[in-house]
């Protein structure tokens, strides 16, 4: 997962390639919490991991609930209907599938718990289904403001007979909480009033359709009236598959739907579910393909590209899609004409105001935007020259953050900065991964920060600082050198001319990996040995030879992956990436870099004297200048840093406001 401050999506071009999708969050909640109710063991297979399912997993947990997790597979010995701790303060996090149903079950089994949320969990109404509950003779005081959590829930006192109301038109999540709940007391049968339109009714379907799959078989009439059956019980399924998560699949819908296809690779194909997937938000699918998008499916799979282009204006009621209708308004700046998303007043008391959200967001990129109460009308910039970009603000909100990802395929091919990647965590922790993993654009986009010097000058910290707050992926060109001297030291190779042949060749077929912090060599792990002062000498030796550092050429090119790349080295901004935006030459006086060098090896137990390790610097930075192939040298267009007088921290911001004064944003 990204935790940078914000990614930087460089132009994109191009999509194709197959991903698998992270489970449903709707699917993983109920199924979590109904596992929990019920008597007997349950198995759920690919449940989502994100904030909100560990919100759930933490308080059924806390709650007494007996949970074991292997990767995505749960296994919960269930409470058969009663809590083993009746006295719990349950932290709800953001997630409003696990507090409305959580509050409804905790309050009609009864007890002493207090539930709370994040500040905007506080601002999340709840009223209608505590006003419900109150009904039944649930015992729920508000401990902040009135009809917002946090929560106080005591001891009920039931009155089941009369049928109950709820309001409808706000969240369909207060009627879920309440069918979901309800069987745990139904020893008669208990009808539920629904009080007004009911919105987002697929949600209640899935809330069906799963209670159906525990054993409780709910009477509906219309969308109206809904009866809990007397007698009725959690039965445990044994075994359970969680779809992978449609609303997280739009994203990939739209990026088919607005990407060209790579040549070979036609479409993006989605696995994890399938056009008859049980959950709402699939008929994004039928929207999608009102825009212009080809969708073709097949059991638990959908493959999506392009096909009518540009993407066609829509006017729609969003009712039954309100989250992936978030990914239309993005889609709508690709569409010729003016789109109107309707229906949609449930955005306004979700994560944030998402209407508000969305209109102030979408005129970054020059769109004309009207939004109403319950409505968002969006019309793209008039032509190409009109786009203009923006950094996006994510209101702590992951569908802002995933839909906006979409808008780096602008045809002005600016660059997109997206605020706080993390937010995504809610429901898909690796997003912006899974998105690079299918979306391309040609090398000379994707941005390249060099920084070349001397030895011991600082490159290495100073380039791994920078890939990390950038989320850029980082290239060490001297490791490569080094693992390189090192191979041929160890096969007897003669580290000079007479040599060239035989370790250009073996370089050019190196097997190595790195792995978090550690380098592989042929499956061994060479991490300290390549860092030896040593194995540094013998890398300046092999590195001088052409056809060595030619044969080394293709391997760091392929460093060069979305979203960015920082790469360190002698020749990154002369030779290897001459287009990089940002070059820095970084030096430090000699004494100084001796004296760094010779804190770095006695903190790691080396014994050295300073003077020997100022004569080897001295004597590898003369060979790393003088040689023929790529000598160490500033390019020409690169800013020169001298950091003897600066500390780490000055460094890294002295770069990063250099990069930032080239940002359009
Ligand atoms: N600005 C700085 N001030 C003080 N110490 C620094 C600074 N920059 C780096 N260092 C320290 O200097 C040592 C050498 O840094 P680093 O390994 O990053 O250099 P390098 O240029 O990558 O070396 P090499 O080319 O040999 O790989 C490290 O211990 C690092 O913590
Ligand atoms: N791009 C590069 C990177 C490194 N080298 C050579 C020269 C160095 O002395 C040696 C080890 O590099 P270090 O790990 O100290 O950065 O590798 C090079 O020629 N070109």
């Amino acid at each position: 997962m990204l935790t940078t401050a914000f990614v930087d999506l460089p132009p994109l071009q191009t999509a194709g390639g197959t991903i698998t999708l992270p489970g449903s969050k709707s699917i993983s909640n109920r199924v979590l919490l109904l596992a929990a109710l019920c008597q007997g063991t349950t198995t759920l297979h690919d449940v989502l991991d994100s904030d909100d399912t560990r919100v759930m997993l933490a308080a059924l947990t806390t709650l007494g609930c007996r949970i074991a997790q292997t990767g995505n597979t749960v296994v919960i010995e269930g409470l058969g209907g009663q809590p083993a701790q009746k006295q719990a303060h349950l932290f709800m996090g953001n997630a409003g599938t696990a507090i409305r149903p959580l509050t409804a079950a905790l309050a009609l089994m009864g007890g002493s718990f207090e539930l709370s949320g994040v500040p905007r969990m506080h601002e999340r109404p709840i009223g209608d289904l505590v006003d419900a509950l109150r009904q039944l003779g649930c015992q729920i005081d508000y401990t902040g403001k009135d009809g917002y959590p946090p929560l106080h829930i005591g001891q009920p006192q039931l009155k089941l007979d009369a049928p109950i109301k709820v309001r409808g038109d706000v969240s369909s999540q207060f009627l879920t909480a309440l069918l979901m709940a309800l069987p745990l007391v139904a020893k008669q049968a208990i009808v539920i009033e629904v009080v007004g339109e009911l919105i987002s009714r697929p949600y209640i379907e899935i809330t069906l359709n799963l209670l159906a799959r525990f054993g409780i078989q709910i009477q509906r009439e219309g969308w109206q009236r809904f009866t809990v059956p007397a007698g009725c019980q959690y039965q445990t399924p044994g075994t359970l598959y969680v779809e992978a998560d449609a609303s997280s699949a739009s994203y990939f819908i739209a990026a088919g739907a607005i990407a060209k296809s790579t040549t070979g690779t036609k479409s993006i194909k989605i696995l994890g579910l399938g056009a008859d997937s049980i959950q709402g938000d699939i008929r994004f699918i039928e929207a999608a393909q009102a825009m212009g998008a080809k969708v073709s499916s097949g059991p638990n799979w959908l493959e999506v590209s392009q096909g009518q282009w540009p993407l066609k204006a829509i006017d729609l009621d969003c009712n039954h899609i309100p989250d992936a209708a978030m990914t239309l308004a993005v889609m709508a700046l690709y569409a010729q004409g003016t789109t109107t998303l309707r229906n949609i007043a449930s955005w306004r008391v979700k994560e944030t105001d998402r209407i508000a959200a969305m209109a102030c967001e979408l005129r970054k990129f020059g769109a004309t935007v009207v939004e109403g109460a319950d409505f968002i009308q969006v019309t793209p910039p008039a032509s190409p020259a009109d786009w203009k970009t923006g950094s996006i603000h994510t209101y702590d909100d992951h569908r802002i953050a995933m839909c906006f990802s979409l808008a780096a395929f602008n045809p002005a091919q600016w660059p997109v900065r997206i605020e706080d990647p993390k937010c995504v965590a809610k429901t898909f922790p690796d997003y912006f991964e899974a998105l690079f993993s299918v979306v391309q654009t040609a090398p000379e986009h994707i941005p390249v920060i060099c920084v070349d010097g001397p030895t011991a000058s600082g490159k290495g910290t100073l380039a791994a600082q920078l890939a990390s707050q950038l989320g850029y992926h980082l290239l060490d060109s001297g490791a490569l050198y080094r693992i390189t001297a090192l191979a041929a030291a160890q096969a007897g190779l003669a580290l000079n001319a007479s040599g060239e042949d035989a370790i250009a060749n073996m370089a050019a077929r190196l097997n190595i990996a790195f792995k978090n912090d550690q380098v592989w060599l042929d499956g061994a792990e060479v991490t300290e040995q390549i860092r030896l002062e040593a194995t540094g000498m013998q890398a300046s030796q092999v590195s001088a030879l052409s056809k060595v550092r030619t044969a080394l050429v293709a391997l760091q090119h392929s460093f060069r992956r979305l979203p960015g790349l920082v790469a360190d080295g002698r020749d990154m901004g002369t030779v290897i990436f001459p287009d990089a935006p940002l070059k820095v030459f970084l030096t430090a006086s000699a004494e100084q870099r001796a004296q760094r060098r010779y804190k770095q090896l006695i903190s790691k137990g080396n014994p050295t004297t300073l003077d020997s390790l100022r004569a080897d610097l001295e004597a590898r930075d003369a060979r790393d200048m003088s040689r023929s192939a790529s000598p160490l040298k500033p390019a020409q267009d690169a800013l020169l840093m001298d950091n003897s007088n600066l500390s780490i921290e000055e460094s890294v911001n002295q770069v990063l406001t250099w990069w930032q004064d080239k940002q359009p944003f």
